[in-house]
This record gives C-alpha cells, sequence and structure tokens, in this order.
C-alpha cells in the first residue's frame, strides 16, 4: 500500500495552541492543570486529555521532542484504510471502467480491453488526504477548543480522501454485489441504494442483489435475494423506508460469511448504524481469516446523527426538517389553549442532536431536554417550576425532549430489542403525566398536548440535502470497494468526502457537547435554565 510520507514529516508541522474546555479543565490557563513542569505529571495529565480526543492512542510523554511525529505515525497507522492487497499479494489491478466520458452503456464484452480514457481527470490518488480537524485553536479557552498536548499544539490528522481511482481490484463483469440495510429505518436509504446500483452498473457489474430485512436476510432461507438493476431503483428515491427491508438482530458473523460464500458475493454494501457497522467489520475480518477477496464497505445510517468523526449522517436533515411539523403543531396547541403546555419527543438514544437542531431551527421551544444533559423535573430548579413560571409569563410553553433524555427519572425493565439495544421509557409520557399532576397539586391547572412524531419523521422520503449527501455517499461506497479497500465506511468530513476505517467510527456513540457553542445557542433561543 502507498503511504503517506509528507503527511507525518516532523517538517511540515506547525507550532500551534489549543485546548479543551470539555475535559473539565479550569477557563484560565494560568490555573491549567496541564501547565505544570513535571515530566511525569505531563504524562498522567496527557493521558486524560487523549482520553476524550483520541481513545485509542497509548500514552504520551509530552516531553519527548518526537511525540508529534509519533502522534501522527500512530494516527496514520489508526486511519490506515484496510486493502485487499494487505492480505492479497497477487491481487493485480486493472484499469477502471468508471470513466464519465464513456457515457454510452457497454453492450459488448470487455474482451478487447476495459474502456479508460487517459484524459480524464477525475480519479482520486491514492495518496490524496483530507484534514480532520481544521479549527486552530489559539488558546485552551477558546470555546469547544480540542487539544492533544497542554500546550495544544496544532498537530495535522489527515484521513483519506474518497472517490473513484484509476486502478481497480475487481473485474465488473466477474463481480456479483449484494446490499443489506440493517437497524431501524432512515429518510434517505432508498437513495443510497440507487446510487449504490447506478454506480456499480457505470462500472460494469451486471450481477448486483438485495438480501431481504436486513443481516437477517442472509439466513432466512425464506427470504429470497432481490435482483437489482437501474431498472428496479431508478424511482425508489421518491419514497421513504428501504426497498429491502430493515431488521435488528439475526444470524452469527459466521453464518453470514458463509451465505457470503455461498452465494459467490465480491462486494458487500452494508447500510446501517453503530450495530451495524460493527457487523460490517467483523464480516470483514471473517472474510479475511478465510482468504476470501470480499469487499465490505459501509455507509453510515442514523437520524441520530451519533456516528463519530462525521460533519452528519444521512436522513438527519430530514429528520430535523420533518421534526418542525411536529413542534409548530404543538407550539399552536399550547398557544391557542388555556395554560397550554406542548410535548414532543423526537428520537436520539444517546445523542441529542435532533432535538438539538429542531429547537433551534423553529424557535418556538422553552426547554430542550437531551441525554448528555441531566436535569431534575421536580424540585426549586427542576423542569415543572420552570413550567409554572413560563405558564404565568407567557401563558404557553413547549418542550422538545429527546427519546433518551432524563431515562434515569423512569423505572428501568431491563428489556432489550433482538439486537441487544437497551429498551427505554417513554420521557414523553412520564413528563406529560408529571407535568399533569404538579399543576393540579398547586391548585392550577394545565392543557398538555403530547405529540410522539418520532416514526412519522423517519419514515419520510429525503430531502434535497439529504438527496445529495445519500448520492455522494452512495458513489464513494462503491469507488470503495473497487479500489480494493474493505472494512472501511464512507463519510462527510469538513464538507469533504473521505473513507474511514469502521472501528474508529464506532467505538462509542457521538454525542452532543454541552460545552459546544451550538448547545450553547440552544440555550440562548429556548432561554432556559440549568434543571439541576
Ligand atoms: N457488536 C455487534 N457485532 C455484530 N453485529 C452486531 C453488533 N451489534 C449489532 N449487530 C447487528 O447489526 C444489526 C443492526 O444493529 P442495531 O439494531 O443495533 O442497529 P444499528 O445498526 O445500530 O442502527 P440504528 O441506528 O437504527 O440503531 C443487527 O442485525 C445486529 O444483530
Ligand atoms: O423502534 P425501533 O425500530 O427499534 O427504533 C428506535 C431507535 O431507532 C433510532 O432512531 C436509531 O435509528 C433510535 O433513536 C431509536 O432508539
Ligand atoms: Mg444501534
Amino acid at each position: 500500500m502507498e503511504t503517506l510520507s509528507h503527511a507525518i514529516s516532523p517538517k511540515l508541522l506547525l507550532p500551534h495552541l489549543s485546548s479543551n474546555r470539555r475535559h473539565g479543565f479550569p477557563s484560565s490557563s494560568s490555573h491549567h492543570p496541564l501547565m505544570s513542569n513535571s515530566n511525569s505529571s505531563r504524562t498522567v495529565k496527557a493521558t486524560r486529555v487523549l482520553a476524550k480526543v483520541n481513545s485509542q492512542s497509548s500514552e504520551i510523554d509530552f516531553s519527548d521532542p518526537d511525540w508529534k511525529y509519533k502522534f501522527q505515525k500512530d494516527f496514520e497507522s489508526r486511519f490506515n484504510i484496510p486493502h485487499i492487497t494487505d492480505y492479497f499479494d497477487d491481487a493485480i489491478p486493472i484499469p477502471s471502467t468508471f470513466c464519465l466520458k464513456m457515457r454510452t452503456p457497454v453492450l459488448e464484452d470487455f474482451a478487447g480491453g476495459y474502456p479508460s480514457d487517459e484524459e480524464w481527470h477525475g480519479y482520486i490518488n491514492n495518496n490524496d488526504r483530507v484534514l480532520l480537524k481544521t479549527i486552530h485553536y489559539s488558546s485552551p479557552t477558546s470555546a469547544g477548543a480540542e487539544c492533544i498536548d497542554p500546550d495544544c499544539t496544532w498537530v495535522e490528522q489527515w484521513v483519506h480522501r474518497a472517490g473513484p481511482r484509476e486502478k481497480i481490484y475487481f473485474k465488473p463483469e466477474d463481480v456479483k454485489a449484494a446490499i443489506v440495510t440493517c437497524g431501524g429505518l432512515c429518510p434517505g436509504l432508498n437513495d443510497v441504494i440507487r446510487q449504490i446500483v447506478i454506480t456499480l452498473e457505470i462500472y460494469g457489474v451486471k450481477k448486483i442483489v438485495g438480501i431481504p430485512y436486513g443481516y437477517r436476510g442472509f439466513s432466512d432461507k425464506e427470504l429470497a435475494e432481490m435482483p437489482l438493476s437501474r431498472k428496479v431503483v431508478q424511482n425508489i428515491h421518491l419514497s421513504g423506508g428501504s426497498l429491502l427491508g430493515v431488521s435488528r438482530g439475526g444470524p452469527t458473523i459466521s453464518e453470514i460469511v458463509d451465505s457470503l460464500e455461498e452465494r459467490g458475493i465480491d462486494m458487500l454494501f452494508v447500510l446501517g448504524g453503530n450495530g451495524t457497522h460493527a457487523g460490517a467489520n467483523a464480516i470483514h475480518n471473517e472474510c479475511r481469516k478465510r482468504r476470501l477477496k470480499v469487499a465490505v464497505v459501509g455507509v453510515p445510517k442514523t437520524i441520530d446523527n451519533d456516528i463519530l468523526l462525521m460533519d452528519k449522517t444521512f436522513g438527519f436533515d430530514t429528520a430535523v426538517e420533518e421534526a418542525q411539523r411536529a413542534i409548530n403543531s404543538a407550539y399552536i396547541e399550547a398557544h391557542s389553549a388555556y395554560h397550554g403546555i406542548g410535548v414532543v419527543k423526537l428520537m436520539g438514544r444517546s445523542s441529542g442532536f435532533i432535538a438539538m437542531h429542531a429547537s433551534l431551527a423553529s424557535g418556538q421551544i422553552d426547554i430542550c431536554l437531551i441525554p448528555e444533559v441531566p436535569f431534575h423535573l421536580h424540585g426549586p430548579h427542576g423542569v415543572l417550576r420552570h413550567l409554572k413560571y413560563l405558564i404565568e409569563t407567557k401563558g404557553s410553553a413547549v418542550v422538545c425532549v429527546a427519546e433518551g433524555a432524563g431515562q434515569n427519572l423512569l423505572q428501568k425493565t431491563n428489556a432489550t430489542d433482538a439486537s441487544g439495544n437497551v429498551v427505554f421509557g417513554d420521557i414523553g409520557v412520564y413528563i406529560q403525566q408529571e407535568t399533569k399532576k404538579y399543576f393540579k397539586e398547586i391548585g392550577s391547572t394545565a392543557d398538555v398536548k403530547y405529540i410522539d412524531p418520532t416514526y412519522m419523521i423517519r419514515a419520510c422520503r429525503a430531502n434535497a440535502s439529504d438527496g445529495i449527501l445519500c448520492t455522494v455517499l452512495g458513489q464513494n461506497a462503491v469507488h470503495g470497494a473497487f479500489a480494493g479497500y474493505s472494512g472501511i465506511t464512507v463519510g462527510i468530513c469538513n464538507t469533504h468526502y473521505v473513507y474511514l476505517p469502521i472501528p474508529e467510527v464506532i467505538s462509542y456513540p457521538r454525542l452532543l457537547d454541552p460545552n459546544s457553542r451550538m448547545w450553547h445557542r440552544c440555550l440562548t433561543s429556548t432561554g432556559q435554565p440549568d434543571f439541576i
């Protein structure tokens, strides 16, 4: 594999400053606990910094003059994307069959050589990289600052650029490609399926199938694979859901790979969230163990936007937009009622991105509650006391709550779904009940209307901006597979499209930073106090 020597050259590293308030350090740099001169304490405290910023990095001794170089070396190896040549020395590349100048369908076989056009400059060089972090924080107290070392040194962190390569590692006419969609629904699934099929056909792939109902489709003999072509997928993006169906739970990794072998699948495109990607990575590893030349490429799907390192995941924009209808209805109901209170529950199992963005976009929310920020319902600083204040001063109020918020207030059931995810109690219903009780107890009244639009939001078709995101991600997934990469996923980082090794994006769910400027903006918009 080609390496990126310039990205780790110490000569190109510039000394800059940054830090991170999320790590709970005091805002004054003179009291910064990392400003100690003791080497040992620097090493220990550095670990605290890295625990958040780079969970998989080993301890770094910042007194080592080469620490930056070593950090970048480590980063480069963590973000290296597995390639077929890592395992198959004999894999021979051929010129790409993907060329925009070749616009007419190829009717004949490729016996006479592959169509290529040396004049076309649409290919990505394997050494192209995208900068993962783009802000140069000049002070440890800069809002949202992220740092690696105590001095917040500027360290370039490069990841692989996505897109079509000039050389490909699969002969399109021999390829059987499969697509599977797992987990819950998400706007845009059909757009991604459509683009994968169309792009595979442009490369010249003839055998494309859909695996029905998620990973379950690999083991359930009653479920036949679905032949896919441009004709089949042409209009599927016009409706929500997944043409292929989705499911949670399903067969073991070994059973899935047995099925891949039986079906003769060379490329597997896996659309799903954290769980699905954990599965995709395990499938990739099992294929390597069995020496199967299969490219496994993920496309992150989650309206929750909880995948690490990406600007956003497809479906998120649509979810935020669709949530506006529910929020507006709650607002109108609350505003038109005597002592009206609207409660809207939005999705967000561990992160409150949808709730925060939907609240910000609407400008109609008085209280936004998210999983990352604990709150009390009762007591002098609780949500209910603030609702009383809002009713007294404004006459009505609207609450937006993420499904994962305040779970500590609800009774635990220990129930899990087929994938092992904990089944949550309904925080929206709880807030509605407690609000009614509270106003009764204080001798007042509240007309509480609870709206749960979650499945209506998730079942929507993608909006225009998600449609474009899906298009690019779907195309890049196919380019990644043909380029010979496996165990990777595609994403958008700082508006550029990248390939990332799966483990790096799923080591934990991405959470909203309560110290971020965005959450502060949300708080200024709602005007809510701390509920603790
Ligand atoms: N750690 C894991 N290893 C292998 N497979 C997994 C793992 N976790 C989940 N899966 C499988 O991945 C599929 C989807 O998982 P899950 O239901 O958690 O959805 P998800 O991909 O996280 O999407 P969503 O965002 O909708 O929750 C299931 O079929 C499940 O069995
Ligand atoms: O009801 P289901 O299908 O299990 O999905 C619910 C889950 O899906 C998600 O939207 C993720 O896709 C979570 O926010 C939510 O907990
Ligand atoms: Mg999940």
